[in-house]
């Protein structure tokens, strides 16, 4: 069997890394023949919660989980870890956007990249959940200088997998018969949900889903409405944040980044823009990417209807509102 690897999950004492650290542990992202050493990071008031947390790891009795390293200390959390789950940030609550969450948790997320600059393994992935996810993965990979840039991404995965179950529902097919859902720019309500590319299997046939639905209106109208709100629609419903839905998100992500995506298949990331589709460099955009040997790749020449264009512009305006205001509130700490 191989060696163990180090993971990390910050915000581990948190409702997100309740099912997320079973997912991992269980071999579902890095596989069945990876051992792991979980490092569970969060702050002291949550020590005593974390406990228990360590405990039931235990009690799992998880063939793969070789050690557990509880700590509130990044410089132990990040040591030598492969990946990084970036959770720990304070969620939103009912009637609040995900941007205002920015004052709060963009100074977490400083800290961190700090520390994984300085402790890390320098091919590290990092994924951000925590809130505002892109701008938050922008910062952090700013303040880790030696690891390189295209080693931090932001979670749209949860867009994707609502998008493509939308989707599924909508045409009565097992989700697994549906792939290609963009998840454009930014994760907040301006998100733009795109099945423009979607495909679906119908009678062992892969067709457009365009073509399969027929109904234009709803794939822009209703289905891009869903998408934007259903983070809302869950706190409203729950009166807390997805959790269950963006663990096993966050391990769909890592699971493809370490493995790699399908020949002729893309997933969405939030990764550094380097302009195309007219977005803005250098901030954390959620573009089509094709995952090889760990590396991504945009997806590039997919035809973007003006539209859509229309709906790029205004989240790449959004994020880069986002990435001053998360400037000047670094630069006035
Ligand atoms: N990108 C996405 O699709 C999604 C993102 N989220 C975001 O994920 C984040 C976590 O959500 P939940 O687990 O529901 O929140 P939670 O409040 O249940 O847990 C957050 C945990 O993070 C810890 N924490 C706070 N500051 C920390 C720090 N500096 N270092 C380490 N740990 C720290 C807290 O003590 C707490 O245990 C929120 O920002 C939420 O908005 C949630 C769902 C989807
Ligand atoms: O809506 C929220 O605040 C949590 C989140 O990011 C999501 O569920 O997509």
């Amino acid at each position: 069997m191989a060696e163990p690897i180090r993971v990390v999950v910050t915000g581990a004492a948190g409702q997100i890394a309740y099912s997320l650290l079973y997912m991992i542990a269980r071999g579902e992202v890095f596989g069945k023949d990876q051992p792991l050493i979980l490092h569970l990071l969060d702050i002291p008031p949550m020590v005593g919660v974390l406990e228990g947390v360590v405990m039931e790891l235990s009690d799992c009795a998880l063939p793969l989980l070789r050690k557990v390293v509880p700590t509130t200390d990044p410089l132990v959390g990040f040591k030598d870890v492969s990946a990084a789950f970036l959770v720990g940030a304070m969620p939103r609550k009912e009637g609040m956007e995900r941007k205002d969450l920015l004052s709060a948790n963009v100074k977490i997320f400083k800290v961190q990249g700090e520390a994984l600059d300085k402790v890390a393994k320098k091919d590290v992935k990092v994924l951000v959940v925590g809130n505002p996810a892109n701008t938050n993965a922008l910062v952090c990979a700013n303040y880790a200088p030696s690891i390189p840039r295209e080693n931090f991404s932001a979670m749209t995965r949860l867009d994707q997998n609502r998008a493509s179950s939308q989707i599924a529902n909508k045409l009565g097919v097992p989700i697994t018969h549906v792939s290609n859902i963009i998840i454009w720019g930014n994760h907040s309500s301006t998100q733009y949900p795109d099945a423009s590319q979607g495909k679906v299997l119908i009678n062992n046939e892969w067709k457009s889903v365009a073509d399969a639905l027929g109904d234009n209106a709803y794939l822009e109208g209703q289905f891009i409405d869903t998408v934007q709100k259903r983070g809302a629609a869950v706190i409203a419903a729950r009166k807390m944040s997805s959790a269950m839905s963006a663990a096993k998100a966050a391990c769909d992500h890592m699971h493809d980044w370490w493995n790699g995506t399908a020949p002729g298949k893309f997933v969405s990331m939030g990764v550094f823009s380097d302009g195309s589709y007219n977005s803005p460099k250098d901030v954390v955009f959620s573009f089509p990417v094709e995952i090889k040997n760990k590396q991504w790749k945009i997806v590039e020449n997919l035809s973007v209807s003006s539209f859509g264009q229309t709906k790029l512009d205004l989240t790449a305006k959004e994020l880069q509102e986002e990435k001053n205001e998360a400037l000047s509130v670094l630069d006035s700490n």
